[in-house]
């Protein structure tokens, strides 16, 4: 397989609010270091051995992507090709409102976590065929974790780490063994509706107040009862929530990740 390394062109934008439903984003100069390709890459490239090759045959590979195989890590849809992925941190619609992941839009993981996710998505069809679970992230960077952690630095840190954990620690997306998902209705392509957005870092978001926004109408019935169908299923497979995403599942604590898994930096 040939490799072609290169970067996309990255624009630079503020969070002008953590909310991933905010449109009120203001724009930035483009940062002139983090443009386009790689010049001496592409003068090394056989364009002519490229052309004569089928375009099916042509694999692109991010370096992060490399990085994830070097790591034995696999793609998620390698391992059950019905799971979904929409991963929204190789697009700019994400609570950082930017790019964190250039050229690279696949959920890899531990092999073992793929298999615990295959076998939740199992559980999910016997319950109804029409559902299908839908990865945000798998593997996520150090280097990633940081950005996130340093672009949140006006949010007091007993408070951060309720929605990113502390890249010193290691988040154990780092390790391969946590997924941010949610479930996808294939009759309708919506997602279901979960009473607050991905990485939503309000409290109606948090699994552990679910029973006071059920009391006070914040959440409905059905909102609920979509999360507790999501952990049902995720819970077949061998994996927790955590008490402050309804999204973000682990499939080993971080002592046992740090035992079995080098982190990814
Ligand atoms: C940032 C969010 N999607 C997430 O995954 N948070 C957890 C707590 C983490 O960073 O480990
Ligand atoms: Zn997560």
């Amino acid at each position: 397989m040939k490799r072609i390394t290169y970067l996309f062109p990255i624009l630079l934008f503020t969070s002008a609010c953590s909310n991933p439903n905010s449109d009120s984003v203001e724009k930035l100069p483009v940062k002139s270091d983090s443009i386009v390709l790689n010049e001496d890459t592409l003068e090394n490239l056989d364009v002519e051995e490229l052309n004569n090759r089928g375009g099916d045959e042509l694999e692109v590979m991010s370096e992060l992507e490399q990085k994830m195989i070097d790591a034995g890590l696999v793609d998620i849809q390698s391992v059950d090709s019905t799971i979904q992925v929409d991963v929204k941190y190789a697009t700019m619609d994400n609570f950082m409102n930017r790019i964190l992941y250039a050229g690279y839009d696949k959920v890899y993981l531990q092999p073992v976590v793929a298999e615990r996710l295959s076998k939740a998505q199992k559980a999910l069809k016997n319950i109804d065929s029409t559902l299908t679970l839908i990865a945000f992230d798998g593997t996520r960077p150090r280097s990633v974790q940081q950005e996130m952690w340093d672009a949140l630095d006006t949010i007091p840190f007993n408070e951060r780490v309720k929605f990113v954990s502390n890249p010193v620690n290691g988040s154990i997306h780092n390790y391969g063994s946590a997924v941010d998902l949610s479930i996808l209705d294939l009759k309708t392509g919506l997602w279901l509706d979960m009473g607050a957005g991905y990485d939503d870092l309000r409290k109606i978001a948090y699994p552990r107040h679910e029973e006071k926004f059920l009391a006070s109408g914040e959440l409905t019935l059905d909102q609920v009862n979509n999360r507790k169908l999501l952990r049902k299923v995720m819970s077949a497979g061998g994996f927790w929530v955590i008490e402050t995403e309804w999204w973000h599942f682990n499939a080993f604590s971080r002592k046992k990740a740090k035992e079995l898994f080098e982190v990814v930096e």
